[in-house]
Order: C-alpha cells, then sequence, then structure tokens
C-alpha cells in the first residue's frame, strides 16, 4: 500500500551542521507539490529560528537560529514530519521556463570571436560565472554533484583560455536545463489539465433567486445551476432540466451521455446542450476531480524501485567520474582530458527520462480511460502474471433482472416479490436493485417492513406485516436457517441450467417461492480476457459469491482458467493469499462492494468505475470507464514505461561510459564530449516520451462487432482473428 494511517517520517541528510547554523537536505523539499513558501513561513515561526532560506531545486534548507540544541532538535523535528498543509492542492504550471538565459548564453558565443583578447576573457568568465557559483556552493553543502563537475568542467577550459568551447559548454548546460523544465512543465501541465477544476464562479438557487458564488462556498445540498458549454463544479444529482453531458475528462468517453432528473453527474464534467439543476452530493475537495487530481498528485510524488536504484547509481558515478577527471590531470597533465572527461555525466539522464517516461505512460493511461497510481504501481502491473476477477458487477454488468419467480404452497407469484421487494427495501445490493424493479415493473405494492437485518454474502432476513421472511441464498435459507427447501430444487435445476441464479424467499418458516435473477457478462469481457493472455497473463481467476451454476456459465463463457463460487469476502482473500504463496504476481479487478479484502491484499488493486470509495482510495489502478479492454491498455502501457526504464538505464551507462574512455583518452575534445553527452540526453529524453505516448486503438468497438463465439461454440481468440490465423 502506497498510503497509511500515519504520514510517514521523512528522511533528512544534514549537509551542513555548525552551532547556530544548518542544512538539510531531504527529497521532498525539491518536490513540485510542496509549497515551500509555507514551509519557509511554519519554521519562520518556530521559536529560537533566525532565519530560513529554501533551495527548492537542490531540495535543501539553511536554517540560521540561536544555537540552543533545543532548537536544533525543534527544526530537525518540524523537517521529519512538516505539516501537512505544506502539500498544496494544485501547482502553478502558469509559467513555461524562460529561454533569455540560453539566449543571453547563445550571444556571448557568437560575440566572443569578434572581441579584443582581454573582453573576451572577460564576458566568458562572466557567461560562465552562474555555472561556477552553483558548483562552489553545491561542493561546500552537498559534496560532489553534477553542479561540480559541471563547473570543474568549466572551470578547466577557462584555464586553458579555449574560450570558444567555454561558451558552448555552458550553452549546452544552460540549454539542457531549459529543456528539462520545458519537459517536466509539459509533462505535468499535461496530465493535471486533464482533470483540473477551472470553474471560479457558479451559479446556485437560493429561495427561487439564481445567485452567483465563488465555487468554494457551495455546500452539500445547494441547487447549482449549469448551462450549455459550462463545467459541472459539484458531483450531484440532476433535480430539474435536460441536458447532454460530456464526460471525457472523467471516463475517456467521447460521446455525451443524456442527464435528466434522477441522473447522476460528476463535476469536472461539461454540459454539451442544454440546463440542468443540480443538488450537491460532493462539493470542494471531496468532487470526483479533486479527489482524482489529489491521485494524480500523490502519484507523481512515488517513484519506482528500478527508478531510486538508477537514480542512486547514477549519484554514486558522479564522484568516481570527478576522480577520474583529477586523476588523468595528476598523471599526464593534460588539462583538455580532464575537462572532457568533467561533462560526462550518467545522472542527468537517467534523472531527465525516467520521470518523464512514467507521466507520459500515465497520461497515455488517462486519456484511455483509466488512472495508474504512479511508477510503482506502473511496476507492479507490469510484473502481474494472474488476474483475479470479481464477478458481479466486474466480468458482469452488475445490473442483474429478475427473469423468473416461482412459487409453492398458497403464495402468488406477486406475493412471493412483494415479501421480497419489502424485505430488501433499504437495502443497496444489486441483486435488492433487481428485486425494487421487478416489483415496480409489476405494480406489486410493498408492505412495511419491521426489523431487517442484511447478512454479507447470504441475504436478509425481514418482519414483513409481522411474518418473518427470509431473502437469499441456497446455504443461507435451507442451512443456515434450516428451513426445507426440497420442494424447491426441481424448480432451481432447470433455471440454473438456463444459467441463472436463484434466491429463495421462505415466509414463518416455510419456502414460500424462488426468484431467479440473470446478470449479463459484459460484450467486452471476452476480448479483454483474450487480450491479456495475450500479454502474458498465465492465470485468469474468477471469485464469487454466487452459486455454483452461475459461476459455471461465466466458465463457459470467458477463457477462465481457475473459478471459485460461493465465497464470502474473507474466503476471497484466504483464496487470494493461496495464490500468492504459490509465488504468483495478481492484479485484483474488483468493485470493493464485497472484495474490499482481497483488493487490498493483491499486488495491484484494479477499481471499477462505480466502485466502493474504499476501493478507490487503496487501489493502485482506477477504471474510469465501464470497459474492460481498458485492463490489456494498461498492461501495454505499465510493461512499455518499465522497458523504457530499464533501456534508459542501459544506454545511459553504455553511452556515456564510452564517451568517457573517448575524453580519458584524449580521443574527445571537451566540446566534443559535451556535445556527445547532451545530444545523448535529449535522444533518451525524445524516446522515453515517443515510446510511452500509446493510444487505445479503438478495439473495443472492434470486438465488439465480432461474434464471440464460433458456430460449433467455441472460442475466438480475437487476437487471432485481427492477426488473420483461424
Ligand atoms: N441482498 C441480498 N438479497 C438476497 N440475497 C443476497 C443478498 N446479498 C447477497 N445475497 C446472496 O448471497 C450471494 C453472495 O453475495 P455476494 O454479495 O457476496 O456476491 P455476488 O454479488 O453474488 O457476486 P460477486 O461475489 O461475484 O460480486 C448472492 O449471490 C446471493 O445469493
Ligand atoms: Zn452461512
Amino acid at each position: 500500500m502506497t498510503e497509511g494511517d500515519h504520514p510517514p517520517k521523512h528522511r533528512l541528510q544534514v549537509v551542513h551542521d555548525i552551532p547556530g547554523r544548518i542544512r538539510i537536505r531531504s527529497p521532498y523539499l525539491g518536490d513540485p507539490f510542496v509549497d515551500t513558501r509555507y514551509l519557509e513561513a511554519f519554521l519562520q515561526a518556530v521559536p529560537g529560528i533566525e532565519s530560513v532560506r529554501l533551495n527548492k531545486p537542490a531540495a535543501c534548507v539553511a536554517v540560521r537560529y540561536d544555537d540552543g540544541a533545543g532548537t536544533r532538535k525543534k527544526i530537525l523535528d518540524v523537517l521529519e514530519c512538516p505539516p501537512g498543509e505544506i502539500h498544496c492542492q494544485t501547482y502553478d504550471f502558469s509559467h513555461p521556463p524562460d529561454l533569455t538565459k540560453t539566449i543571453r548564453v547563445a550571444l556571448s558565443l557568437i560575440l566572443v570571436p569578434f572581441l579584443p583578447m582581454r573582453l573576451r576573457a572577460l564576458l566568458t568568465w562572466f557567461t560562465a560565472l552562474p555555472i561556477l557559483v552553483k558548483g562552489a556552493d553545491a561542493i561546500l553543502n552537498e559534496g560532489v554533484t553534477v553542479e561540480v563537475l559541471d563547473a570543474g568542467a568549466v572551470t578547466f577550459t577557462l584555464m586553458r583560455r579555449d574560450y570558444f568551447s567555454s561558451n558552448a559548454i555552458v550553452l549546452l548546460l544552460t540549454f539542457g536545463d531549459y529543456l528539462q523544465e520545458l519537459t517536466e512543465y509539459k509533462s505535468n501541465r499535461l496530465l493535471l489539465s486533464l482533470y483540473k477544476q477551472e470553474v471560479e464562479w457558479v451559479w446556485v438557487e437560493v429561495g427561487g433567486v439564481e445567485t452567483r458564488f465563488p465555487v468554494d462556498e457551495v455546500k452539500v445540498g445547494d441547487i447549482v445551476v449549469c448551462g450549455h458549454g459550462e463545467l459541472i463544479p459539484v458531483d450531484g444529482v440532476v433535480v430539474e432540466g435536460a441536458a447532454a453531458i460530456n464526460a471525457s475528462s472523467i471516463t475517456g468517453e467521447p460521446l455525451p451521455v443524456d442527464a435528466t432528473p434522477g441522473t447522476e453527474v460528476f463535476s469536472g464534467t461539461v454540459i454539451e446542450e442544454g440546463r440542468i439543476k443540480i443538488r450537491a452530493v460532493r462539493v470542494g475537495s471531496e468532487s470526483t476531480t479533486a479527489k482524482i487530481s489529489q491521485y494524480i498528485e500523490k502519484s507523481l510524488k512515488n517513484k519506482s524501485r528500478v527508478q531510486t536504484e538508477s537514480e542512486t547509481m547514477a549519484n554514486r558515478l558522479v564522484p568516481l567520474t570527478f576522480g577520474m577527471g583529477l586523476g588523468i590531470f595528476a598523471v599526464t597533465g593534460d588539462i583538455r582530458r580532464a575537462s572532457a572527461a568533467l561533462t560526462v555525466d550518467y545522472s542527468c539522464a537517467l534523472k531527465l527520462c525516467s520521470p518523464v517516461a512514467v507521466k507520459t505512460g500515465m497520461n497515455s493511461a488517462a486519456q484511455g480511460g483509466l488512472v495508474i497510481k504512479g511508477a510503482s504501481a506502473l511496476e507492479a502491473f507490469s510484473k502481474v502474471d494472474t488476474f483475479v476477477f470479481d464477478k458481479t458487477g466486474t466480468l458482469t454488468q452488475g445490473s442483474p433482472e429478475v427473469t423468473d419467480i416461482v412459487s409453492f404452497g398458497e403464495c402468488s407469484q406477486n406475493e412471493v416479490l412483494a415479501l421480497a421487494a419489502s424485505a430488501e427495501a433499504h437495502y443497496k445490493h444489486p441483486i435488492a436493485s433487481a428485486i425494487a424493479t421487478a416489483s415496480k415493473q409489476r405494480g406489486v405494492p410493498l408492505i412495511e417492513a419491521g426489523e431487517c437485518d442484511f447478512i454479507v454474502a447470504h441475504g436478509v432476513s425481514a418482519f414483513v406485516a409481522s411474518h418473518e421472511v427470509l431473502v437469499g441464498n441456497r446455504h443461507f435459507v435451507a442451512e443456515d436457517e434450516g428451513i426445507d427447501c426440497s420442494m424447491g430444487e426441481e424448480s432451481a435445476r432447470a433455471l440454473h441450467a438456463e444459467g441463472k441464479s436463484t434466491l429463495y424467499v421462505a415466509k414463518d418458516g416455510e419456502l414460500a417461492g424462488l426468484i431467479a435473477i440473470r446478470d449479463v457478462i459484459r460484450p467486452e469481457a471476452n476480448a479483454a480476457l483474450w487480450r491479456l493472455k495475450s500479454l502474458g497473463i498465465k492465470h485468469l481467476v474468477v471469485l464469487t459469491g454466487d452459486q455454483k451454476e452461475a459461476a459455471e456459465a461465466v466458465k463457459r463463457a470467458l477463457p477462465i482458467t481457475e473459478i471459485h463460487w460461493n465465497l464470502l469476502p474473507e474466503e476471497k482473500a484466504v483464496i487470494l493469499e493461496r495464490l500468492k504463496a504459490e509465488g504468483r504476481s495478481i492484479a485484483f479487478v474488483g468493485d470493493g462492494v464485497n472484495d474490499a479484502p482481497a483488493l487490498i491484499r493483491a499486488d495491484v488493486g484494479v477499481s471499477m468505475p462505480g466502485g466502493a470509495d474504499l476501493a478507490r482510495q487503496t487501489a493502485q489502478v482506477l477504471l474510469l470507464r465501464e470497459d474492460l479492454m481498458t485492463l490489456p491498455f494498461a498492461r501495454e502501457i505499465s510493461q512499455r514505461v518499465m522497458s523504457v526504464l530499464r533501456n534508459n538505464f542501459r544506454l545511459t551507462v553504455g553511452i556515456n561510459s564510452a564517451v568517457l574512455l573517448m575524453a580519458l583518452t584524449g580521443l574527445a575534445s571537451p566540446l566534443a564530449a559535451a556535445i556527445l553527452h547532451n545530444g545523448t540526453t535529449i535522444g533518451l529524453l525524445t524516446y522515453a516520451m515517443r515510446a510511452t505516448t500509446l493510444r487505445p486503438q479503438g478495439e473495443s468497438e472492434e470486438f465488439h462487432a465480432m461474434p464471440l463465439m464460433r458456430a460449433n461454440g467455441g472460442f475466438v481468440n480475437p487476437d487471432a482473428l485481427l492477426n488473420g490465423e483461424r
């Protein structure tokens, strides 16, 4: 799990510590989502602290204080567990990085050859100054870092009075920084723009009059009025009017859906046509868009193991390069080779490309209709070899229908339905909803029910008009409650043969009837499962609380390798533990309604769109669209991103080592080495972005249209069909 109940303590590195002054580094200080001004102000307010200077790019903070031991400890405490408010909700991406520095350096490069000798030196030193200062600051406060390498390389060329090379190297470095900022800016902006809440003012109906309010003053229960072209600012229910709503920002689904009174609408979706009044159910940070952008912000912060490992390795290589540069200078006295060697650094390609690959991948996913919560989720998902599905609401549409009613004794069919519907009236289980719908359709009036009890994965017991009524599966009614169900055996068997599930209804200790229920398998399920198989998923497992016959119907229709039925929620978790103990890496797909324990235990939890809040919080992957085809798409993205990360590491180490070798042997001049090094970085960056940009290929529609069963009843593998094999 990525989240716990307690915020984790941040790891701190004290880089400089003399009485009265301390300098501390921690990765989170460089985090774009940390509000450093808030943190500065917070520290400033601690008694004993005199001044605070926070350097975001270096992820460092320097604090002057009154030299008391108590104050020093307080500083460390605050930085270790900073106040939660420092995590700003939305980061300001409104300012693109600035190219003027690069242009200034370029001008200097062009001007220098035309200047008299003295001025050449002056201008070149002046241009190089920011890099030299950064290097000096780094070596004093942080040790040998990339900045030190850069400054070293520039100093050496300056000492050789090679002004052209010096300017050219400074230009490459400045331009490289600019490119880095630009890509970060672009990928963050792209990702956040998908979910950003852009509304500031909304119309709220107060006492029949529409009044304008700032969006954060809207409260639950307010009636919000939205018209043509407007972004819906809250989650809520339509109470008046009609509209066509485009939900593509949330679900990725391009076609508008109709909203009429009673329809649930979500913040971040747009009204294409019409005008509606919405009763707000969730507002502000509770609403869907805000939640999704919080997920994304959290995700952006977390790094995969592969990423952390390669960055650590790259950092370790910096002093090594530095040592080699100095070593070759000491041995050969050749300042040119030394400065060429120092232009090489392994970390910049890795530090730059890995996050770009991850973010581009997440962005591709978002456009395909799902949220993957960050690098470690991508990593875990790429390793999965077993998919475990919940049945109801996941592989099936989750809106079951009552198909038949059988009655026994003196009860009529309508009476059986009335008893069941009255007992279930308060529950939200899909079965309860199906029964409610059926009673409404048949115009069966409900009877006032007294005390009701819902037993998870069993059924309901209730007092209806002073009769004791039981509704549930056979195990509950026959075995747990001891009711003689033999009368129903025959009808049940016939119904099961048609792929229907049966509910038993008992009245005052006797079986009153059976209600048959059918839930339809999602049309894309077969294609999605086959596609997963072709992407290397060996085991497809289904766990259901439903009965054997319904389970077998699913097994007949889909390419499933293993299925378990009649399960209680805890039993689903136990099976999952067993599969894990067999060494499998598991993704569990469910809606969290009766499978939360399993969802939490899986290596990757995948939550369905309408899932329970808990599921959405704990799952690492969220489907935003009711489409199982998004699963193989997510799998493809995760594998692609991981292979890019691995290739990046190999290429960076390989190419840079070659350049380093050329520099050390004098084959490459400092300028050539700098060009090669920076060229590699830019090339790898482009690769990272392009390789992780994937589009869902509109496969769902193609697959939907295809007949999924062959005439002889065998399976069709849609992949084989596409590849022309039959
Ligand atoms: N409200 C209810 N009314 C009647 N029977 C119920 C009710 N809730 C559960 N049951 C019975 O218990 C069984 C198991 O329920 P559970 O909610 O665990 O699984 P499910 O929704 O059928 O399927 P899945 O586990 O695939 O999501 C149901 O198939 C049904 O027979
Ligand atoms: Zn039981």
